[in-house]
């Protein structure tokens, strides 16, 4: 095959759904896709559940374990399955981590849990959270605090009461006379601790006063607070301000020296910034940490295993190998990468099998343009425009061999519950293609199309009868659509394919052969 640069572009959380009502991807007026579909060869992909290393088939798919199989051309059990996996075992008790945090906090001190409190499975799961904190109990730890981070994003947007309540009967189970577990703290999750790829640290700095200072407004409980918040602001889950639940004035559950803290999350990208702020030494800069309380603090994985985030961990994270940068990179083809702040990580750090080093210094170009830090429904155009300015760019300049991006829009607008927003986020995208197709032309490239898992296919929740329709904010079990555009070819149609069909595509237009650990190209 003749030599021509290959562009991936990822276009996130814009799967494929049968219906129109609440399908922002197809409501919006989108000449360029709609052209693409009309006459180039293309096929329908698995994003979710087995097809990307999930427990079920009933798990919706997300950027992580999507660019995960998109980068790596395979299958690995992802972090969902391999917590669910190593507490069904018991082996997570026999960690170093769990020993090392239980012996620490067991004489007059406390168990600290920080994490998302819902099922979602994304960044974590409830019955985790429930596995710890019962053999906290069994092996004598007297006093658990939970710090509760509230979901709205990967579970409907206002169900934070359901897991408050979950929770809460389940620690008031346990409590007796030798033992005492409660929710100290929490708030939304797009509020506090949850930042990723230091888009705003802020957030994370409030989540630390709130956590481990106990500084932040009081409340009698975390009900208290939530509904106390939605009265007050109207916002969904993920939105809702931090709380600290206090007694007579007093915090219930601030992290002091002598406590142990665990962040129960399994994701990487919104972990990290909250484990460096516990692992920190005294060069730690993101922000005034005040006072560091001397605690251990271990993570439920790791989560960058080259810069050991954090240092200690419960559950080893998947070995991703055989990656397709550094199968391009043995080849010397040069690579170029290029998302705005809220993506950029997944199509470097995501996509390389969660590294964020670079394979080859000389080979690898990655380019982050700044996000705003604005609610999304109201800039849904994002940074399209200014990630297209650069690919365009970048392609018409003969630099690079294999190019990639990811536009957020569908994603992180989606997320919002807008309807309207995604549909123009949709459009965004679209006027983006279109300019990426007029470069790739020019150059004689070979563009391919593709999303890491549904979003804005589906912006309502399912119609109950006699109800009002309700906002979606989360992802869905939807395929994703791969489009070839200016290479003529036939794609497989079978209904197994996914994500991790792609690499060896990839390999394929740029003329190598393909790792023999990938999974099957996608060309006939
Ligand atoms: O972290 C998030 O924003 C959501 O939980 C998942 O979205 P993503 O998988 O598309 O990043
Ligand atoms: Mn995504
Ligand atoms: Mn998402």
């Amino acid at each position: 095959m003749e030599k021509r640069p290959v562009v991936l572009v990822v276009m996130d959380g814009m799967g494929l759904a049968e219906t129109h009502l609440g399908n922002a991807v197809q409501q919006a007026h989108k000449p360029t896709l709609d052209y693409l579909y009309a006459s180039c060869p293309h096929t329908r992909l698995r994003a979710h559940g087995l097809a990307v290393g999930l427990p079920t088939d009933g798990d919706m798919g997300n950027s992580e374990v999507g660019h995960n199989a998109i980068g790596c051309g395979q299958i690995y059990s992802q972090g969902a399955k391999l917590v669910n996996e190593n507490i069904d075992s018991g082996e997570i008790f026999h960690s170093k981590a769990w020993k090392e945090l239980v012996a620490f906090c067991k004489d007059g001190h406390k168990m600290h849990f920080i994490g998302l409190l819902s099922d979602g499975n994304v960044h974590s799961h409830i019955n985790h959270l429930k596995a710890l904190i019962k053999q906290a109990k069994a092996e004598g730890i007297h006093e658990v605090r939970v710090h509760a981070l509230l979901d709205g994003r990967d579970v409907p947007d206002t169900s934070a009461l359901t897991y408050v309540d979950d929770i809460e009967n389940f620690m008031g189970e346990l409590n007796d006379d030798t033992f005492h577990a409660c929710i100290a703290s929490g708030g939304g999750r797009m509020q506090i601790t949850m930042d990723r790829y230091e888009a705003d640290w802020s957030m994370v700095e409030k989540g630390w006063r709130i956590h481990v200072q106990g500084e932040g407004r009081k409340f009698a409980s975390a009900t208290e607070a939530i509904e106390t918040y939605r009265k007050e602001l109207g916002v969904i889950d993920q939105d809702l301000p931090g709380f600290v639940v206090a007694k007579d004035g007093e915090p219930v559950g601030t992290i002091d020296d002598g406590d142990s803290v665990i962040l129960f999350n399994f994701r990487g990208d919104r972990a990290q910034e909250i484990s460096r702020a516990f692992d920190g030494d005294a060069s730690f800069d993101k922000f005034d940490r005040v006072k560091v309380p001397n605690v251990k603090f271990a993570g439920m994985l790791q989560y960058d295993a080259d810069l050991q985030i954090p240092k200690m961990y419960l559950t080893e994270p998947p070995k991703i190998k055989y990656t397709l940068t550094e199968e391009l990179c043995k080849h010397g083809i040069r690579e170029y990468a290029i998302s705005e702040t809220q993506k950029y990580g997944h199509v470097t750090y995501f996509w390389n099998g969660n590294r964020s080093e670079k394979f080859d210094e000389d080979l690898e170009t990655y380019v982050e343009i700044k996000s705003d830090v604005v609610p999304f429904e109201q800039r849904p155009w994002m940074k399209s425009a200014e990630i297209t300015d650069e690919l365009c760019a970048a392609i018409e300049s003969g630099k690079y061999d294999f190019l990639r991006t990811n536009y957020p829009n569908g994603d992180m607008v989606g997320h919002t519950g807008s309807l309207t927003s995604t549909i123009i986020g949709v459009e965004a995208v679209d006027l983006g293609l279109q300019r990426v197709m007029e470069s790739v032309k020019k150059v004689n490239g070979v563009l391919l199309i593709t999303a890491d898992h549904g979003n804005a296919d589906e912006m309502y929740q399912a119609p109950k009868e006699g109800q009002p329709l309700k906002a979606k904010t989360s992802h869905t079990l939807n395929r994703v659509p791969f489009i070839v555009y200016n290479a003529k070819c036939k794609l497989k149609t079978d209904d197994n394919l996914g994500l991790s069909n792609i690499a060896a595509t990839v390999a394929d237009f740029l003329g190598i052969e393909p790792n023999e650990h990938w999974n099957e190209s996608l060309l006939k």
